[in-house]
């Protein structure tokens, strides 16, 4: 028997249309889309409502939501140097593990149903996302100028041997050197050998500003991206958050490796990084996601307001209305998202695939009239019309409220802990 059957919603399937149709889940996986009169443990009714293949956060910090609304309105460096590192440095596993759930709650709660994060106390994000139901994949963040450069090398090796393909198959675990300015190329080059080794992928911040990348032209005599080549790091399946300030050499390069982009508009714009050149991008046939970055410098986790702002951000920077159209848009906050991280049959509606649905109630009167469906999904949506969400064949999220996490306890944890890191 079936295990959910969601009946008459109007559904985006893989081709790229919404049909008014049903669809059926067995166990983790889509069964069947269409018509459907098996009978099934559960139906749920979706009359006026948009099912979509659940969000995919290809670049976050999840616990950094602790400290929203601590440190705004400065330059990137300032910003982590002389706030959020030394506010990191008082940071617990437990805090960790509390921030991540608070992060999971806000993201499960806006329909994104796999994130992928890079943070410490990596364990403790691990059993974060075991015991919520979300789908990630983790990375353990190494910097290789700080004192814990081979703690944090030896901590990836044993967290990628206890959590990969854990909870379920719901988690993978990728390396995450921060960024070349963090990690001198004699550490990338001990990341490598570990990548090799362990056959895992890398998770990398790569020129997010023009300092960044001015620094590494003067003290390499080439990008960052050209850095990376050289140093093997884009050998092995690697996923680059930003990529703001790349040239049309680098996106070559990046092509050539099949480099994966993490595209953070809000991020971007926010610590006014820059606007990455993704149409360029997406023309060179790179695959780009969609990401929020850390809540810190956001300062929420919500992909469908990084959906709208991709589809705003480069009509208004090219002074072209055609840039990233709304279709396009919800591609990348989904398909292309999970493409970007590497996973397999997830981001699509479409039997065989991973079972990760969001569900979103058109009732309100921003969704009237409905002549396209996408571009009321990327224009006019809002989190709050996020009805229902399934991971892996489990409703996370029924009628708004979560099944899996406690949100009042939560909500009363991460005020106390939050208030005590920025204490000095
Ligand atoms: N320093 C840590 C590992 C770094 S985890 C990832 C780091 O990325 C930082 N981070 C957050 N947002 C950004 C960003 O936009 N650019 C660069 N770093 C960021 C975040 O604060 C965190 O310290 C250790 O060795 O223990
Ligand atoms: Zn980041």
């Amino acid at each position: 028997m079936l295990n959910i059957v969601l009946k008459g919603g109007d559904v985006l399937c893989a081709d790229g249309q919404v049909r008014q149709t049903d669809l059926a889940i067995s166990g983790s996986i889509i069964a069947q889309v269409g018509n459907i009169n098996e009978t099934a443990d559960r139906i749920i009714d979706c009359r006026d409502k948009l099912l979509i293949p659940g969000f995919v956060n290809t670049h976050t910090h999840a616990a950094m939501t602790l400290f929203r609304s601590y440190a705004d309105d400065m330059m990137l460096m300032d910003w982590l140097q002389t706030k959020i590192w030394p506010a990191e440095e008082n940071l617990t596993g437990e805090d960790v593990y509390w921030g991540t759930q608070l992060a999971i709650a806000e993201m499960l709660k806006s329909g994104t149903t796999c994130f992928a994060d890079m943070y410490f106390f990596m364990p403790e994000v691990a059993k974060a996302v075991a015991e919520s139901g979300i789908r990630a994949v983790l990375a353990r963040g190494m910097a290789g100028v700080a004192p814990t450069a081979n703690q944090a090398l030896a901590e990836s090796e044993s967290f990628y041997k206890e959590w990969n393909n854990g909870a379920d198959g719901r988690i993978t675990i990728m390396l995450g050197p921060h960024a070349p300015y963090t990690c001198p190329p004699d550490y990338l080059k001990k990341v490598t050998a570990l990548a090799e080794k362990l056959k895992a992928q890398i998770h990398i911040h790569l020129s997010e500003t023009a300092g960044e990348v001015a620094e590494c032209q003067k003290q390499y005599g080439k990008s960052p991206i050209a850095l990376m080549n050289e140093l093997g790091v884009l050998d092995h399946g690697v996923l680059a958050a930003h990529c703001v300030h790349v040239s049309s050499e680098d996106i070559a390069i990046m092509k050539e490796k099949k480099v994966r982009v993490a595209h953070n508009p809000g991020s971007n714009m926010k610590l006014a990084s820059g606007v990455a050149p993704v149409p360029d991008m997406l023309a060179a046939g790179i695959c780009v996601g969609l990401g929020t970055d850390g809540a810190a410098s956001n300062n929420n986790l919500d992909m469908l307001e990084e959906l709208r702002l991709t589809a705003m951000l480069h009509k208004v920077h090219r002074l072209d209305p055609l840039a990233i159209p709304a279709n396009k848009a919800v591609d990348m906050a989904t398909c292309k998202g999970a493409a970007a991280l590497g996973l397999d049959h997830v981001g699509k509606l479409e039997p065989s695939y991973k079972a990760d649905i969001t569900i979103l109630d058109m009732k309100e009167p921003h969704w009237h009239p409905r002549h396209d469906r996408l571009s009321l999904l990327t224009y006019a949506a809002n989190a709050s019309d996020v009805h229902t969400v399934i991971v892996n064949g489990k409703v996370l999220l029924d009628n708004h409220q979560l099944t899996t996490i406690d949100q009042e306890r939560l909500l009363a944890e991460v005020d106390r802990r939050g208030l005590r890191l920025v204490k000095n």
